[in-house]
């Protein structure tokens, strides 16, 4: 049977990736921390994807195993030398962690064998494949790193779908019924279920992250802010509604001029993706949107790099400062993002927020803006 290598056994792991792999006749080695997941993966073999809509519709995933990264290191380069593919779901600030062993396990898989192997980081970053593929690189040695070439590829990708917080207690995941996987490569691939693949991602993911991802940030900021606690329940506040509408304009009049996209076909995109927040059953919480403020509030990411690229273009980005606003005042006591940012502008203020973690000049018209509109959103 055909072998592949996850990181990361959560939500879009299980919900998503590894779950159209196993649909593609894979066998599908989860490596994880989770004790408690990767002992239940061994142990049923087995989970159900189930659909969030009223019919509840299930799919059986199959053919799975787990591993945990820590304490079973040779059992994992074992995997990695048998795999065709090896992808990641981990969140991008743990990519640099688990690449010491990647590179370890592709060292030893390019002595044994010439079979190339696909690496694809399914993470919601721009690029995040190639800063896998850096940090694997950092710890490999000029030999290793020659054979490499023409046997193991490196591809970027984006991944759609939404996959809520699951119950801990099972494996089974609940995803909603709408996915899209894009993947960069102009190779000739081993084909999988599900995959798309495109030459040039670049309007693909800025598409995907500047939509659906600001809208999600928009909607998670802004109830968290009137107590809200589930996206789909924010949904109902008709001003929140309007401003994620309002917020989805700007940074879709940076796409269409950026990408030439038809605008109708673009204002379609939108409003699919509202809908697609609306959905009822999915229960999904603002706080897991709105996890890891700081990673959101970086240069390249959802809020920034669209007020940055709007600006430059003389457009408008009022609406992605209120919403970079709404960020600032994100107060999860159990977020330790959240809370490394209210320390800082406790210390330091707002705009010094701005300035170290999203890289914005403290006189920016950015930040003044973003500051007027934090001020008036803590009033
Ligand atoms: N959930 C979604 O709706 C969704 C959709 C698209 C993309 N994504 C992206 O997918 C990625 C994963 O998100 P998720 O929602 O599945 O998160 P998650 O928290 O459900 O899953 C992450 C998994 O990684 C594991 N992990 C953490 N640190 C690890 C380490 N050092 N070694 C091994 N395993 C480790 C965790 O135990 C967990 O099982 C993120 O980049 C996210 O942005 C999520
Ligand atoms: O995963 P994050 O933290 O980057 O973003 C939170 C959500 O917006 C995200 O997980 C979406 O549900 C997902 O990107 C939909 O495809």
């Amino acid at each position: 049977m055909k072998q592949t290598v996850h990181f990361g056994a959560g939500n879009i792991g299980r919900g998503f990736i590894g779950a159209l792999f196993s649909l593609s006749g894979y066998h599908v080695t989860f490596i994880d921390i989770a004790e408690q997941i990767i002992n239940k993966l061994n142990e049923e073999k087995s989970y159900q994807v189930k659909l969030a809509t009223k019919e509840k519709e299930t799919v059986t995933i199959k053919n799975v195993s787990g591993l945990n990264n820590i304490n079973q290191e040779s059992e994992v380069k074992e995997a990695i030398k048998n795999a065709t593919y090896l992808t990641t779901a981990i969140g991008p600030n743990i990519l640099p962690r688990i690449a010491p062993l990647i590179a370890r396990g592709i060292s030893e898989r390019v002595t044994v064998t010439d079979e190339k192997l696909y690496v694809i980081a399914c993470e919601n970053q721009i690029g995040a494949t190639d800063i896998l593929k850096k940090h694997i690189f950092d710890n490999l040695d000029e030999e290793t790193k020659e054979k490499i070439e023409g046997r193991v590829y490196f591809f970027n990708s984006a991944v759609d779908r939404i996959v809520p917080i699951q119950d801990q207690d099972s494996l089974d995941v609940l995803v909603e019924p709408y996915y899209e996987w894009v993947v960069e490569t102009i190779e000739d691939i081993p084909p999988v279920k599900g995959m798309k693949i495109v030459e040039d991602l670049a309007p693909f993911i800025e598409r995907k992250l500047f939509t659906v991802n600001t809208g999600h940030a928009v909607i998670a900021y802004l109830g968290y802010l009137e107590g809200k606690s589930t996206i789909d329940q924010t949904l109902t506040d008709e001003e929140i509604a309007n401003q994620v509408r309002e917020t989805l304009k700007e940074t879709g009049a940076y796409l269409v001029k950026e990408y030439g996209l038809d605008e109708e076909e673009h204002l379609n995109y939108i409003n699919k993706n509202i809908e697609r927040f609306k959905n009822p059953y999915l229960n999904d919480g603002v706080t897991r949107v709105g996890r890891a403020p700081i990673r959101k509030l970086g240069p390249e990411d959802r809020l920034i790099r669209p007020a940055i690229q709007a600006e430059k273009a003389g457009l408008s980005y009022t609406n992605l400062a209120k919403a970079i606003a709404a960020t600032l005042l994100f107060d999860n006591p159990e977020d330790e993002e959240a809370m490394k940012i209210q320390e800082m502008i406790k210390e330091h203020g707002p705009a010094y927020v701005l300035k170290t973690v999203s890289k914005l000049d403290e006189e920016s018209e950015i930040t003044k803006e973003v500051v007027r509109q934090y001020k008036e959103l803590k009033k």
